[in-house]
């Protein structure tokens, strides 16, 4: 079964083209890896798949729906974990929780039933009472992927989940992800090129918002004659590069 498909999906900023007639096809279940330099249209992209930003030219399929003219029907079945982390501050970790199941229309049982499902899952226990903004940046991203999977949304995108942590911190959010692969189908942005590796499937690899190429990372690696996984991600990205 196919979770994304598009066809020609375009987006231009006035005369700036962000993204140029993509035409990518994802799998259910699958961790897709969107990868590209400063700039190569992978947030477009996403933001265009999340209905946040309507295409200029095109369509995509979100598990059979589209994303122009069945929005609504796409929203229920995606949720995004942002680059900004979308906890409130001065609410307690279980209280972020609650705050999403009751957005969701859970009554209070459900509601508390369903948040201790998901502290137990993610290992947030010991800091439950912890109010968010006492949490180091791990825990925040920890709590935000976390509260993004209330809604069991079908269609995860998670934009760049692990910008700015610590190695340990990386690991354990890798440790989070690799638990939801199969599960929900995901899409990831990242600049970390050994954490697309470690996690996805496949990999495509955006340049001025086009897809120049998709297949897992030794595919990949064999496609550019490359001796590693850095060395095809820059023959494939690198031309896309603007200067400094
Ligand atoms: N709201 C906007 N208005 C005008 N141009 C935009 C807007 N959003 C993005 N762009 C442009 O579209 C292009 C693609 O940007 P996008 O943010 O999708 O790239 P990206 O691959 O996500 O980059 P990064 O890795 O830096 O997050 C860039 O040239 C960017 O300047």
């Amino acid at each position: 079964m196919i979770a994304i498909q598009t066809e020609n999906l375009t987006k231009k900023y006035k005369e700036r083209v962000a993204v140029n007639a993509l035409n990518l096809s994802v799998n259910q279940g699958e961790l897709f890896a969107l990868l590209g330099v400063n700039g190569a249209g992978k947030t477009t992209t996403i933001k265009m798949l999340s209905c946040l930003v309507k295409p200029t030219n095109g369509d995509a399929l979100v598990l059979g729906n589209s994303i122009i003219s069945d929005a609504f029907k796409v929203k229920e079945l995606i949720n995004v974990s942002p680059q900004e982390t979308a906890i409130a501050p001065n609410l307690t970790v279980r209280e972020n929780l609650e705050f999403i199941t009751g957005i969701y229309g859970y009554d209070r049982k459900d509601s508390k039933e369903k948040s201790n499902e998901i502290i137990s899952s993610f290992g947030l226990s010991n800091i439950a009472k912890d109010r968010a903004k006492t949490l180091s940046g791990g825990w925040q991203r920890r709590l935000s992927i976390a509260m993004a999977l209330i809604s069991e949304p079908r269609l995860l995108f998670l934009d760049e989940p692990t910008l700015g942590l610590d190695v340990i911190a990386r690991r354990e959010l890798w440790t989070i992800i690799k638990k939801m692969k199969g599960k929900v189908t995901i899409i990831l942005t990242t600049h970390y090129l050994e954490e697309a590796v470690s996690l996805s499937d496949r990999i495509g690899i955006m340049t001025k918002g086009e897809l120049k190429e998709v297949g897992t990372a030794d595919e990949l690696i064999k496609k550019t004659s490359a001796e590693s996984f850095e060395d095809a991600f820059i023959a494939i990205a690198g031309e896309g590069r603007a200067s400094v």
